[in-house]
């Protein structure tokens, strides 16, 4: 027990309980007290554990992760691409607000088909409202490429139905852990997580007066920046808008909501007309106001 018990004082975590757990476990004997393989197996253990907390990181780490795993994804449609300074980025979690029939769903699935197709990732599209169409996913990988295999891009978008929170944190969950165990060089990288829409999820549960509904609000937020941020998958989330004082709209997911997103776009679009408008609200390094035409659909 030895070696183990002269560490307990550097790691606390190694304390009686933790040896006792080990002896009972025969994974430390006092037969082999020197063992160097022993050594070896304590020092592996203390960095798994040492993995599970979050390192401190330096601004040069942060800009080197930044620039090897932080890449930018190119949504397909040149004028937001520019608008964004290259497209939505891994790492980060950006929100699409926008009245109904705005386009938001159409967008999402555009920007599914061209990830898949440009970036060769897989997306996963989580819905929550009967929104996901194959054949409109379809329609577009023929739009953006007649010369693409469509069926190797369509196995690689993945499709979750979600009706509540509940299963959203379900299935967050399950991804994390499946990529936790594929690592980062995996068959098939997850670059985009969409979820279509996050509003409808998560006003169901901020009705009435408790706290629940806000906890439940900010731990979505927080686990998809976490997954964002730890796996370098482009979040990208849908929130409908409602009718606010007078009449105006304003984002069902509002003030306590705004601050999870690191970026916030508005989509926009006259009835019967097929330009749409998308203009940022917030974004970390890009002035807010900007805005940009595009055309969904021809
Ligand atoms: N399969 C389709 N083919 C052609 N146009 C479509 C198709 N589905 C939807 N649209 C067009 O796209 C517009 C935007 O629809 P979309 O579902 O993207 O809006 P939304 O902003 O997600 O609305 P909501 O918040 O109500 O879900 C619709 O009004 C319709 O004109």
């Amino acid at each position: 027990m030895a070696p183990l018990k002269s560490l307990e004082a550097r790691y606390p975590l190694l304390d009686s309980n933790f040896q006792s757990f080990c002896a009972s476990n025969g994974i430390f004997t006092e037969q082999q007290p020197n063992s160097d393989r022993l050594k070896e197996g304590i020092t592996q253990l203390l960095s798994i554990i040492d993995r599970q907390h979050q390192p401190w990181l330096n601004g040069l780490q942060l800009l080197e992760d930044a620039r090897q795993n932080k890449h930018v994804l190119s949504t397909g449609f040149e004028e937001i691409d520019k608008l964004l300074g290259g497209g939505v980025r891994e790492g980060q979690l950006t929100e699409l607000v926008g009245p109904s029939s705005s386009g938001k769903t159409q967008l999402c699935l555009r920007v599914a088909a061209n990830v898949a197709i440009q970036h060769v990732g897989r997306v996963i599209f989580m819905d929550t409202g009967n929104s996901f169409s194959p054949r409109r996913i379809e329609h577009f990988i023929h739009q953006i490429s007649d010369s693409v295999l469509s069926e190797k891009v369509m196995s690689n978008i993945l499709c979750y139905s979600t009706f509540d929170i509940f299963s959203m944190f379900d299935v967050l969950q399950q991804l994390e852990n499946s990529l936790k165990s594929q690592g980062p060089k995996g068959d098939c990288k997850v670059q985009m997580l969409i979820v279509d829409s996050i509003s409808s999820l998560i006003t169901h549960v901020l009705g009435g007066s408790g706290p629940q509904g806000h906890a439940l609000m900010t731990a979505a937020g927080f686990l998809l920046k976490k997954l964002a941020h730890e796996h370098n998958i482009a979040v990208l989330v849908t929130n409908h808008m409602v009718a606010g004082e007078g009449g105006t709209l304003k984002p069902a997911l509002g003030e306590s909501w705004k601050s999870i997103p690191h970026v916030r776009l508005l989509l926009s679009r006259d009835p019967g007309n097929k330009i749409s408008n998308i203009s940022i609200l917030k974004h970390p390094s890009l002035a807010s106001g900007e805005v940009a035409r595009f055309v969904i659909d021809d």
